[in-house]
């Protein structure tokens, strides 16, 4: 049976439910608070819950096929798995979010060169912060941190590499991002048995799939817009990319139907520039996700 290992915790757990959902892709839990749970898709498949820092461990070892977690864990972690796809979505933004190293606000530094040698750096995150103080060409005495990473500034810690979204928890501690040490995004990941396997292989491209639909579903709004035959060759340049002509309008004669999927971040200069081409009206509508079909995908 073909097994998952998805996120569990406060940070990225709802979200990847979410995207399931979205997907189609219904996780049954016996009950909330169940950390095991099936997925029905081509065959039942396992699902487990586990914390993001155990993930890329027991997928690279074989115990689970595939999983969920953020790519600094993938990282830090120095597991070996394959990325199949990635995801911009964080705690609470559909954005990447950061690891960064952080000081407190009056400390003089304005660039990492400007830290003394032995400063103490505390971090979840310890080889990453080792890396990339070995890269800086510096020597910093890294200071293993189970949580709370801001809190060891000034008895435990002169700085910190740390998660980064909003950035309220560095304001509210007293301190400012010196340099970013990572970008990072949430990552679908296999071990190198999975896709060894070809039975595996093709159930595993085909969720991913799916969830790259739905991800990309959720960033996109369907218009339809109706334009007279006159207005067409001005209005049809403006139309999103890939966009279709859906039929003609079955009250008005010569007014033509046209479809399209605009990006939700383009919708509205979208919508203006329509309409000041000739475009009667424009309707928007919610999508959940255009699925492509296998050849065109992972
Ligand atoms: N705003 C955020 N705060 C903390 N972690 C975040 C945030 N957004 C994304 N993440 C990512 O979520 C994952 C959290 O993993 P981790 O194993 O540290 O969880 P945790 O500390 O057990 O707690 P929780 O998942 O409940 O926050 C990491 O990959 C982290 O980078
Ligand atoms: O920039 P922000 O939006 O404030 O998010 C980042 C904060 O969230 C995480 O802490 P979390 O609440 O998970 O607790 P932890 O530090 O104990 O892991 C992280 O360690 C930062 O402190």
């Amino acid at each position: 049976m073909l097994s998952l290992v998805l996120p569990k915790g406060s940070s990225l757990e709802q979200r990847t439910l979410d995207l399931f959902a979205t997907a189609g892709l219904e996780i049954r839990r016996a009950a909330a608070r169940s950390q095991r749970a099936t997925i029905d898709y081509g065959g039942p498949i396992r699902v487990v819950f586990c914390k993001p820092r155990e993930i890329p461990a027991v997928v690279a070892s074989g115990a689970f096929d595939v999983g969920l977690t953020g790519a600094d864990w993938i990282e830090e972690s120095e597991a070996k798995v394959d990325t199949l796809a990635s995801f911009a979505f964080a705690k609470t933004s559909d954005a990447p979010w950061r690891l960064v190293l952080a000081v407190p606000t009056d400390h003089p530094a304005t660039d990492v060169r400007d830290l003394p040698d032995g400063t103490r750096v505390a971090t979840e995150y310890v080889n990453i912060g080792r890396r990339f103080f070995e890269e800086a060409g510096l020597h910093a005495d890294i200071v293993r941190s189970y949580g709370a990473t801001e809190a060891k500034i000034p008895e435990l810690a002169d700085a910190v590499i740390d998660v980064v979204e909003t950035g309220d928890s560095l304001r509210h501690n007293g301190l400012r991002v010196l340099r970013t040490v990572r970008t990072c995004t949430s990552q679908v990941i296999a071990g190198p048995h999975t896709l060894a396997d070809p039975s595996k292989r093709e159930r595993v491209h085909n969720v991913v799939r799916l969830l790259r639909a739905a991800a990309a579903g959720t960033r996109r709004t369907m218009i339809t817009v109706r334009v007279p035959e006159q207005s067409l060759h001005t209005v049809t340049p403006l139309m999103p990319a890939g966009s279709w002509r859906a039929g003609t309008d079955l009250a008005e004669a010569g007014v033509v139907v046209l479809q399209g999927l605009a990006p939700h971040t383009e919708l509205l200069q979208t919508t203006d520039a329509l309409l000041a081409a000739g475009a009667l009206d424009i309707t928007e509508s919610d999508i959940r996700k255009t699925v492509p079909a296998p050849h065109t995908a992972c």
